[in-house]
Formats: C-alpha cells, sequence, structure tokens
C-alpha cells in the first residue's frame, strides 16, 4: 500500500512539474509576443514594406542576394526619406541626416552591428566599441598617426609599393601584339592596399605584390568569412554570440596559420617586438599609437582593424574608377592629357612617383578621384546608429523612440539627382569643374559622406585620397587598359561591402607621354 501511495505522490509531483513548466513557457511565449508586439508598434507610423517591420530576415535574404544596395535604395524611392526597414530599424537617404547622427552634438550611438566588426572574441577596436567614451579616447590617441604625423607622411611608403605593382605589371602583364597576357586585376587591386596597409603598419609589405601570390590565403579566407559575417552584421543580436563558445571557436586566431588569425599573430609578434625593452623606436604609425599610450592588447586589434577596415574598400575605389575611367573614353583621354600635359609642363616628375602635392595641382585627376568614390562607394553598409536615450528624436517628421537603429543609403545618396543632377548615375568627372560654388560645394559635403561625418568619420580617409591621387597617375602615364570581356567585365556582389572578382584587364605599354 505504502509503495503504491509512494507512486501516486510522485505521480501528482511530475503532473505538478510539468504543469508549471508548461505554464513557464506561456508566460514566456507572452512575454515575448509582447515585447515583439511593443518592437513593432513603436515604429508602426514610419512607412516600409510590412514584412520588414516584422522580421530582419527579409533583409538577410536580400543580403544574400548580392544586391544590397539596389534593393535599399529601391525602397527609399518607393516608400521616401525614411523607411522603416526592420522591426527596429529604419533608414534615411540624406545627408542632413547623415550628418545629424554622426554629429557631437546629437549623442547618437553606435547600433549593434558595430559588434559584428570585432577581430577578435570580446575584444573591441575603435571601429566596433559602442562605448562612447572609450571610442573618442581611442580617437583622440590615435588621430596624430592616422593623420601621417609623428612618422614623416606616407609619402614615401606609398611610392615603395606604387614600384612594386609597376614592377608586377612589368614582370607578367604587359601584352604585345604577339603576346597575350591578361591581369586579373581585382585582386591585384587588393594586393596593393594589403602591401600599402602592411608597409605603413609594419614598415614592412607583406609581399603580395612581389609574389604575386594571396599571401596567407587572406582574401579566399575572407570570402569564405563573408556569409557568416552578413549574418552576424544584419542580425545584430547574434554579433554577442560569436563571442560566445562553441562560435567563438569560429572566429580567427592568432594561432592560425592563414586568413585573419595569421594577421592577428603577425600584428602581435610585431607589436612584442617592437614593445621589448631594448627595441629602438621605429617611425610608423604604430610607433604614435604607442607613443599616444595604447596598451599592447589595444595595439593588436587597432593594427588588424587597419587590414579590415583599409584593403579591400581601397581597393574597390582604385579597381572600380579604373574601370569606369576604361568606359568613359572622354573622361580617361582628358586624364590621360592633363598627365602628359603636366610632365611636358615639368609639373610632375618624369622618373619619380608623383607626390601628393603634384597630385592635388591636378583639378580632372582630383575630379576622376571624386567621381570614382561618388559613383561607386565602396562601403555601401547601414552602418546603424542608435536615436539617443531620453526623448527620442523626429526624422522626416516621423518620431523615433530611444533605442530606434537609424541606417543610412550611402548609394542612394551619391545617386541622388537632386544633387547631382539628370545624369547622377552617369560617371561624369567634368561635374566637379563646375563654376557654380553653391552645387560644388553641395554636391562636395554629400561625396565626402562616403567617409561617413563627424565622431565617426573614417580614420583613413586622408591616406586614401593620398593613394588614389597617386596610382591612377602612375599606371595612367605608362599603360593602356582595355576590358577583357566587355560583355560583362567584372563579377560584382554586394553585401554591405563589395565582393569583386574577374576584373580581366588588359594592358599595352603606351606609345607616347609615357616614362
Ligand atoms: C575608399 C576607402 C575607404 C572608405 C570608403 C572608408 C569608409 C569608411 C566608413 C563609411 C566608415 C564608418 C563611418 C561610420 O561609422 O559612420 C569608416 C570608418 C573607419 N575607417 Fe575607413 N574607409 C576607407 C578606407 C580606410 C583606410 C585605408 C583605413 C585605414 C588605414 C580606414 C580606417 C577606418 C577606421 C579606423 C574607421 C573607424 C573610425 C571610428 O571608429 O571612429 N578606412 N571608413
Amino acid at each position: 500500500m505504502a509503495f503504491l501511495h509512494l507512486g501516486v505522490m510522485e505521480l501528482t509531483t511530475a503532473s505538478q512539474g510539468l504543469q508549471v513548466l508548461v505554464l513557464g513557457a506561456g508566460v514566456f511565449i507572452v512575454i515575448t509576443i509582447f515585447r515583439y508586439f511593443l518592437t513593432w508598434y513603436r515604429l508602426r507610423h514610419v512607412p516600409g514594406p510590412f514584412l520588414n517591420s516584422l522580421t530582419t530576415l527579409i533583409q538577410l535574404k536580400k543580403v544574400f542576394d548580392g544586391e544590397y544596395h539596389l534593393y535599399l535604395n529601391g525602397l527609399a524611392q518607393k516608400y521616401g526619406p525614411l523607411v522603416r526597414i526592420g522591426p527596429n530599424e529604419v533608414m534615411f537617404s540624406d545627408p542632413d541626416t547623415l550628418r545629424r547622427c554622426s554629429a557631437v552634438r546629437y549623442e547618437y550611438s553606435r547600433g549593434p552591428f558595430f559588434e559584428a566588426l570585432r577581430a577578435s572574441p570580446n575584444k573591441d577596436h575603435v571601429f566596433s566599441t559602442r562605448d562612447e567614451n572609450f571610442h573618442k579616447e581611442l580617437r583622440g590617441k590615435m588621430g596624430p598617426g592616422y593623420a601621417g604625423q609623428e612618422n614623416g607622411g606616407f609619402e614615401r611608403s606609398l611610392d615603395k609599393i606604387i614600384h612594386a605593382l609597376i614592377d608586377l605589371i612589368e614582370r607578367k602583364y604587359i601584352s604585345t601584339d604577339t603576346e597575350y597576357r591578361p591581369i586579373e586585376f581585382s585582386d591585384r587591386a587588393s594586393y596593393f592596399t594589403l602591401d600599402v596597409i602592411s608597409e605603413i603598419a609594419y614598415g614592412e609589405p607583406f609581399g603580395f605584390l612581389k609574389n604575386d601570390q594571396d599571401m596567407f590565403g587572406y582574401l579566399e579566407q575572407s570570402h569564405k568569412a563573408l556569409p557568416f559575417m552578413i549574418v552576424l552584421g544584419t542580425l545584430p543580436g547574434l554579433s554577442n554570440w560569436k563571442d560566445m563558445w562553441p562560435l567563438s571557436l569560429l572566429m580567427p586566431s592568432e594561432k592560425d596559420k592563414f586568413g585573419m588569425g595569421y594577421m592577428l599573430g603577425f600584428a602581435t609578434k610585431f607589436i612584442d617586438k617592437r614593445l621589448a625593452p631594448d627595441a629602438k623606436p621605429g617611425r610608423d604609425i604604430i610607433q604614435s599609437f604607442i607613443n599616444h599610450g595604447l596598451p599592447r592588447d589595444q595595439l593588436v586589434q587597432e593594427i588588424t582593424l587597419q587590414i579590415l577596415a583599409g584593403s579591400d574598400t581601397t581597393a574597390t575605389a582604385i579597381r572600380m574608377t579604373l574601370l569606369y575611367l576604361i568606359a568613359t573614353p572622354p573622361a580617361l583621354r582628358r586624364l590621360v592629357r592633363e598627365i602628359d600635359d603636366a610632365i611636358a609642363e615639368g609639373k610632375i616628375s618624369s622618373d619619380k612617383i608623383i607626390t601628393t602635392a603634384q597630385a592635388n595641382a591636378l583639378p580632372f585627376l582630383q575630379a576622376v578621384v571624386r567621381e570614382g568614390l561618388r559613383i561607386f562607394p565602396p562601403a555601401t553598409g547601414l552602418v546603424g546608429k542608435e536615436v539617443p536615450k531620453g526623448s527620442g528624436d523626429t526624422v522626416h517628421r516621423y518620431y523615433l523612440p530611444p533605442g530606434t537603429i537609424v541606417g543610412q543609403n550611402i548609394w542612394g545618396i551619391c545617386r541622388s539627382k537632386d544633387i547631382f543632377g539628370d545624369d547622377a548615375n552617369q560617371f561624369r568627372p567634368e561635374r566637379w569643374l563646375t563654376n557654380d560654388e553653391d552645387n560644388l560645394r553641395a554636391m562636395a559635403d554629400a561625396q565626402e559622406l562616403v567617409f561617413g561625418y563627424g565622431k565617426y568619420q573614417c580614420l583613413g580617409k586622408q591616406l586614401v585620397r593620398m593613394e588614389l591621387g597617386k596610382v591612377f597617375v602612375e599606371l595612367l602615364r605608362r599603360y593602356d587598359f582595355s576590358v577583357v570581356e566587355a560583355t560583362k567585365p567584372v563579377s560584382l556582389r554586394n553585401a554591405a561591402t563589395w565582393v569583386t572578382k574577374d576584373l580581366w584587364l588588359k594592358i599595352t605599354r603606351r606609345t607616347a607621354g609615357g616614362v
């Protein structure tokens, strides 16, 4: 009997346990639905596709489709200046709102997307941190290094790598009437920028150009890692998970023999050598960071970030501007004429790499650089900022409660007909030579936003300008370029950043005006 009684008691306890469990699950589901509803309700007045207001998965699909920039711009054209693109995300398409979100005085902060940019689990660099005070402190310490102060500037380093690029072309890729030697220029542009960054950071290039090879499988691995990064960047709630076990195992490690992990390991060894008690101080960007008090671990993160932030973006600017030039003969002819005339008049030395001061004095070259960055912004992500705590904000007459993520449609800004005229979709550097000061100011103010603005503005902007000013002159004074396959000159995918492949070019030596 006692045995039976015990059995009944156990059954009762088990069914009570089950009831508590079911009740708990029920409460959890109700709270989740309620919170979900509240999130949806907060932004119900902002126009946008209904499905987007329910889930971020729609965006995720569009990112994987590879034309995210066109999708976002299409939404802007359909729904207006402010569109709801996710449950807690809106997107704007005008310069004023972009400036507002990044200006010091408006106290917006970074949204969760930025955490996806971490190179190591739980370690932030200046581009990933969401702690506004830490971000400000880092920018203060690194600003002089990025500006090239204290290390004699970037001129010599850039010239060295431009020589390496020319040397590679001369060794392997000059076609003639009798020899056909096409070059896949997309990767070579990345090799160039990766060597620039390593030369500037470590005083030695990685050797991509010298070896004409994807060193440590860096490009291959970053292309493979892209889907993972896309998911993390688009579903920001997941960003923190990747820093936890077991997902943290997928993150680059200093022990890796290839890819970003190898770069991390390389940076660590380099910094340890530099910080050793008997080490001689260098004259480079890292020494500037050290002099301004950046500790060892932070140095490793920042130096790795330079590669992440500065290589593919600048390579996109180089490869796509060159492609637009090839496809626009009047602009190409005018640029080549400007270069040839400058050489003939002694404004550019005939046997040395053009200096930045000389490049800055060539108006059409500067117009080409601006136009290339405008027509094809290298970084097209939303880089969403968060509406400050307190009373929220009002954008385009829509109230946005605190915590709303506000993303930018930089593609739309750069292709705006209101700002750039009816031919905004055409590559036309001549637009920058207008005498209309007001129009020029408005265009320049909008185009500059490809580098962000204010407290978040790109720290590599000055270096990029120098690279672009030099590289086009040094290529075009020597060579003619043509595409190999006119019906599909390049393979492009946009996933907030660009994945570019198969830009096959034929390079021939110029017969006149070269050095
Ligand atoms: C054409 C090339 C480039 C473009 C278009 C570009 C664009 C951008 C953009 C849009 C941002 C983010 C702004 C925001 O959050 O609102 C950014 C941030 C940043 N970029 Fe660049 N970038 C380029 C090249 C470089 C290079 C060469 C470097 C370094 C060597 C670099 C270093 C950085 C850093 C460190 C940040 C973070 C700034 C901060 O957190 O305050 N970038 N860049």
